[in-house]
C-alpha cells in the first residue's frame, strides 16, 4: 500500500488520552493545529518564538494576532521555553516557515525524545538546497524514515479554527506511525487518513501554492471562471507531472493533499498564497505585496527552487513559469494564462483532454523504473 487514502476512526478522544504532542510553531498553522490535536484529546504544549503569545495562549486561551475571536481549548498548554515544550512529546509537529525550519531543528535537537517522531506541517522548500521539509529534517537531525512525517491537505487554519469539517493525509515510510499520526489528529470536525508517499503528499503542499499565486494574480487582473479554472486543471496536471518525476504515486495528486488542498487554496480568500497573487495582478510590486502581507505566503519563495528542480528533471511547467516571469516583472500580469504548450512544444494528442497527461506520465513512471520510454 503505497498511497490509497485510509482513513482511520474518528472520535479518537479516548485513544489519545495521555498523548504528550509539541507543536512547535504558534502562528495561524501552529495554534489552529493545537487546538485540533487538544480537541482529539491529546496532551498539547505549543511552542510560541515570543513569550508574550505564549503567555496570552496559556493564560487567555487566545491567539489574537494569527486567530482573533477564536476560543483555544482549556487544556492547551503553551511556552516559549523548548525543553519545556518538547518533554515527554511522542509526536512533534512542526509549524514555522520553510526558511527558518533548519535552524528550529538545531534549536531543538538537545531536547529531543530519541523515540519522538518529527512531523512536518509545512508547505515550502528549502530556497537553499532546494530541498523538501522532510528532507530537511533527515538532513539536519539524520533521522531514520520511519521518524518523519507530514500532514498535509485542504487545511485553511481560520476555517478550521472555527470546526468547519475537513480532513488530511499523515504520510510516513512507516504505515503504522502514519496511522498513529492520523488518530492522534482526528477531531470531531477532521479526519486523519493516512499513505506511504511522503513525497507526494509533500509536494501536493508545495506545488499548490504555486497554482495559487497563478489564481491570485489573474483574480487580480479581473479575470472570470474560465481562466482560473482552466489554470486549476493545468497546474493540477504540472502538479501531477512535477511529483511523479520526483519520485511521487500520481494518485496520491488526486487526493486530499493534491487536489483538495489546490480546490481549497485557490478558491479561498482566507489564502495567504491567493491574496499575494491577487495583490501582485492588481498591479503591487513584490515589495510592496510582501510588506502588507503580515504572514507567510509559501509559494513566493517556492517558485524558484521548484523551477529549478523542474528544469533536472526534465519537467515543462508552463503556469509556474509564467508565475516566475510575472513575480520578476518580466511579464505583464494580464498576460498570465493557460497556455497549454511552450512553443517548441508539439501538442500531442492526449494534450487535448486538458488534464493530466496519461501518456507522459507512463513515461515518467517507466523513466523512473528504468524502463524503456
Ligand atoms: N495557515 C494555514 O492555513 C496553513 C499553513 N500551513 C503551513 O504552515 C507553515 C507555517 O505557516 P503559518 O502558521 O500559516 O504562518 P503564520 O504567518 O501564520 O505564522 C508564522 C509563525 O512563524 C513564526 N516565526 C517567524 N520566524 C520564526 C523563526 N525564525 N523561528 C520560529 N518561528 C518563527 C512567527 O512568529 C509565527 O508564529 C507554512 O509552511 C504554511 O504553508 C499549512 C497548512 C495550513
Ligand atoms: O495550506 C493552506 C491550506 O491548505 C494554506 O494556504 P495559504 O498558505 O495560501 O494560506
Amino acid at each position: 500500500m503505497s498511497t490509497a487514502q485510509i482513513p482511520v476512526v474518528t472520535g479518537s478522544r479516548s485513544r489519545n488520552r495521555g498523548r504528550r504532542v509539541a507543536v512547535v510553531g504558534s502562528g495561524s498553522w501552529g495554534t489552529t493545529f493545537a487546538k485540533v490535536l487538544a480537541d482529539a484529546g491529546c496532551d498539547v504544549t505549543v511552542w510560541a518564538r515570543r513569550p508574550e503569545v505564549a503567555h496570552e495562549i496559556q493564560v487567555a486561551k487566545r491567539n489574537s494576532q494569527y486567530l482573533p475571536g477564536i476560543n483555544l481549548p482549556k487544556g492547551l498548554k503553551a511556552t516559549s521555553d523548548l525543553a519545556a515544550a518538547l518533554k515527554g512529546a511522542s509526536l512533534v509537529f512542526l509549524a514555522v516557515p520553510s526558511q527558518t525550519l533548519r535552524q528550529n531543528l538545531l534549536d531543538l535537537e538537545p531536547y529531543l525524545d530519541r523515540r519522538s517522531v518529527l512531523v512536518s506541517l509545512v508547505k515550502g522548500v528549502e530556497k537553499s538546497t532546494t530541498m523538501r521539509m522532510s528532507e530537511v529534517i533527515a538532513d539536519a537531525l539524520d533521522l531514520d524514515p520511519a521518524r518523519i512525517a507530514v500532514v498535509s491537505g485542504p487545511n485553511i487554519a481560520l476555517e478550521i479554527a472555527k470546526e468547519q469539517p475537513t480532513g488530511a493525509v499523515a504520510s510516513c515510510a512507516d504505515l503504522g506511525v502514519a496511522q498513529e499520526i492520523a488518530t492522534a489528529v482526528s477531531a470531531p470536525y477532521f479526519r486523519g487518513y493516512v499513505n506511504t508517499d511522503v513525497v507526494g503528499t509533500e509536494l501536493g503542499g508545495v506545488l499548490k501554492n504555486l497554482i495559487a499565486l497563478a489564481i491570485g494574480i489573474v483574480d487580480g487582473v479581473g479575470y472570470g471562471e474560465n481562466t482560473k479554472a482552466a489554470i486549476i486543471t493545468r497546474g493540477l496536471a504540472e502538479m501531477t507531472e512535477f511529483a511523479v518525476a520526483s519520485g511521487a504515486d500520481p494518485a496520491t495528486l488526486s487526493g486530499l493533499a493534491g487536489l483538495g488542498d489546490l480546490i481549497a487554496t485557490c478558491q479561498s480568500p482566507l489564502s495567504r498564497n491567493n491574496t499575494a497573487g491577487r495583490l501582485i495582478g492588481q498591479g503591487y510590486t513584490q515589495e510592496e505585496t510582501r510588506e502588507q502581507m503580515q504572514q507567510v505566503a509559501e509559494g513566493i519563495t517556492s517558485v524558484h527552487p521548484v523551477l529549478e528542480l523542474a528544469r533536472e528533471r526534465g519537467i515543462t511547467m508552463p503556469i509556474v513559469e509564467q508565475v516566475q516571469m510575472v513575480l520578476s516583472g518580466t511579464m505583464a500580469p494580464k498576460n498570465l494564462g493557460p497556455h497549454l504548450a511552450t512553443e517548441d512544444e508539439v501538442p500531442q494528442p492526449e494534450l487535448s483532454l486538458g488534464g493530466p497527461r496519461p501518456g507522459r506520465l507512463r513515461r515518467l513512471l517507466d523513466r523512473l523504473k528504468g524502463s524503456p520510454s
